[in-house]
């Protein structure tokens, strides 16, 4: 069996207000997304991995890569305007059949166990979709009003989201729908029955400049 990893930093990153992209933000001794690639790269599924970035940003990431001498082989595929047109962006650059995890650039805390999960689950049940539950209480907007929401009904969902890639090649078929958010959304709009496993709450996703404080205190 063949594995892939796509990681998507197509963004702009518009909420961390930072000149700097935040995929390339400082974390402990090297930018956030070298970190991200690193944790693909030792996984026991050497995994083969593509990376997603605007086109503007080339340049700097390959500049990055001589100053940090980094050297996680990597292809460097072009972002598209949303989420989704970088995720197919990525699967277009790949030829074969097998099993691709999808992760985002800025959840760099990935821990090596759950890589492992993710892969295993997908091969045995077709995708493995990462979550965890709520700890707030969750309550729904409506015009001026709030209602309560029973939080058991309801869970968080990470990446790595990682699946056959028969099944992803099909669901990226389908035109871009707002409400594709992430991997899972277009697959279960494709027909296939979406696999929940337990995900990590360490595994946040660098949004808010406290992200970033957070996943520093995290690292040590
Ligand atoms: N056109 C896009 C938009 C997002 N992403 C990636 O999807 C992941 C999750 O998105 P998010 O955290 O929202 O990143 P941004 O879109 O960069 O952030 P913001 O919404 O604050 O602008 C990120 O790794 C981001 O780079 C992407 O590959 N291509
Ligand atoms: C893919 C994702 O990280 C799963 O939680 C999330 O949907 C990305 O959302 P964003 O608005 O692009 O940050």
């Amino acid at each position: 069996m063949k594995y892939y990893a796509i990681i998507v930093g197509g963004g702009s990153g518009k909420r961390m207000q930072n000149p700097v992209a935040k995929q390339f933000l400082l974390l402990g001794n090297q930018p956030v997304l070298m970190h991200t690639l690193s944790a693909f790269y030792h996984s026991n599924f050497k995994p083969e991995l593509i990376l997603v970035l605007h086109p503007d940003l080339h340049q700097q990431w390959d500049d990055l890569c001589t100053q940090y001498n980094f050297e996680v082989p990597h292809l460097l595929v072009r972002g598209g305007e949303q989420r989704f047109h970088s995720v197919r962006n990525g699967l277009m650059a790949i030829k074969g059949d097998g099993i691709i995890a999808i992760h985002d650039a800025v959840r760099p805390l990935v821990s090596q166990k759950l890589i492992t999960r993710t892969y295993e689950e997908a091969e045995e049940n077709g995708n493995a979709v990462c979550c965890i539950k709520p700890s707030d209480s969750v309550r729904r907007l409506k015009a001026d009003q709030s209602k309560i929401i029973n939080r058991d009904e309801l869970v968080l969902v990470q990446t790595p989201q990682t699946f056959e890639i028969s099944q992803l090649r099909k669901a990226y078929q389908q035109p871009y729908r707002a409400k594709f958010t992430d991997d899972a959304s277009v697959v279960e709009k494709a027909g296939f029955k979406i696999n929940l496993i337990e995900g990590e709450r360490s595994n946040l996703k660098i949004t808010f400049p406290e992200d970033l404080e957070l996943a520093h205190f995290l690292l040590r």
